[in-house]
């Protein structure tokens, strides 16, 4: 893990930076701060910025890294929501969710899909009630099986950003990193094709919309064919390689509960199903304290949740989550001006 310790006197310049940033903005959703987070966050301490960047750049440790040292005092923390719709402006959280997305700007630009979590840039990961047995990460009882974030969208995030608010029970974030896996050069190279099926996972799904009617920047029937995009990607869908980029070092892109089994294509099926052998065996796991910021290489790590049981007493365990690109342009056929941040 690579681990970045946020020392002392470096969260005495942090406070006072947050002291004077949550008294203009008042939700990180709000376009004039987006349009000056990157900046913002140049004033963080210079040693924060220097290993994020190392991060960015070396793919250190497999693509995992850990941010410890920044201070919650929980007693001080409102009760875990509901749902995430509807998100309360002021965020009772506005600090947390400036320091998140300040150093999560350091990696890229922060996205939102105009599919999930009614578009909003920053995510809520908490149990919501009914939801105990699903696959998404607002489930609870089920373990949250093993996956790439968004694999099936060609325009997934980079870096998936988890901030533990409170993780009064432990629960621990799954993951393992794809450069501990060793394969023959005959299923990387069979990986490396296009013969496998992602479909969307269920938290793109129209189902799990709220029933707020969140203005998105956009016409409501854009939002209308970009559920209908996800829809033809489940009834339609391509295949893609899992495996891509230097053959010595993959990427991958991966979510098994949601991959077809591909009749007519055994070899394949064989690879596939070694690698994922391989990657349950190199499961590793973290239970977030607090504070703690979490981000995953994409690309190279895959993650997921233990069951736990949820008590909806306002005390359960709380994430943020940022989805963060590293070039924003390359989504631009599906945004609706340049500086927007929302797939459609
Ligand atoms: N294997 C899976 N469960 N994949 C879906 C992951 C959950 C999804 N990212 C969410 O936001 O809820
Ligand atoms: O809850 C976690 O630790 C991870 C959640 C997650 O992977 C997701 O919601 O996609
Ligand atoms: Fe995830």
């Amino acid at each position: 893990m690579y681990r970045i310790m946020i020392e002392k006197d470096e969260m005495q310049v942090i406070v006072s930076q947050l002291d004077k940033l949550a008294s203009i903005y008042s939700t990180v959703e709000d376009p004039e701060f987006l349009r000056n987070v990157t900046t913002y966050a140049q004033h963080l301490p210079i040693k924060l910025r220097e290993a994020l960047n190392v991060f960015r750049l070396y793919e250190p440790e497999g693509g995992v890294c850990v941010i410890n040292g920044y201070q919650i005092d929980v007693n001080q923390l409102v009760k875990t929501p509901t749902h995430w719709a509807n998100k309360p402006v002021p965020s009772p959280t506005i600090r947390e969710d400036i320091f998140f997305s300040l150093c999560a700007s350091l990696l890229g630009d922060y996205i939102g899909w105009a599919t999930q979590q009614d578009g909003y840039l920053l995510h809520d990961i908490f149990p919501i009630e009914g939801h105990e047995q699903e696959q998404l990460g607002s489930g609870s009882e089920c373990l949250l099986t093993w996956h790439t974030e968004d694999a099936f969208h060609p325009y997934r995030t980079d870096y998936l950003g988890l901030m533990c608010l409170k993780n009064p029970d432990d629960v621990e974030t799954t993951f393992a990193r794809m450069n501990n896996i060793k394969l023959s050069s005959k299923y990387a190279a069979i990986l490396f094709e296009k013969r496998f099926i992602i479909r969307p996972d269920e938290s793109h799904l129209k189902k799990n919309r709220s029933s707020s009617e969140r203005y998105l920047g956009a016409s409501p029937d854009l939002l209308e064919r970009s559920y209908e995009r996800i829809n033809q990607m489940n009834i339609q869908p391509e295949k893609v390689a899992v495996l891509f980029g230097d053959p010595d070092e993959p990427y991958l892109r991966i979510d098994p509960y949601f991959m077809d089994h591909i009749e007519d294509d055994e070899e394949a099926m064989e690879a596939l199903n070694y690698l994922i052998n391989e990657i349950d065996n190199q499961i590793e796991s973290v239970a977030l304290q607090s504070g703690d910021i979490l981000f995953l290489d994409n690309y190279k790590v895959i993650h997921g949740r233990k069951p736990f049981k949820a008590k909806y007493d306002g005390n359960d365990r709380w994430l943020k989550r940022l989805n963060i690109v590293r070039d924003l342009r390359k989504s631009r056929d599906a945004r609706v001006n340049p500086e927007s941040r929302i797939i459609f």
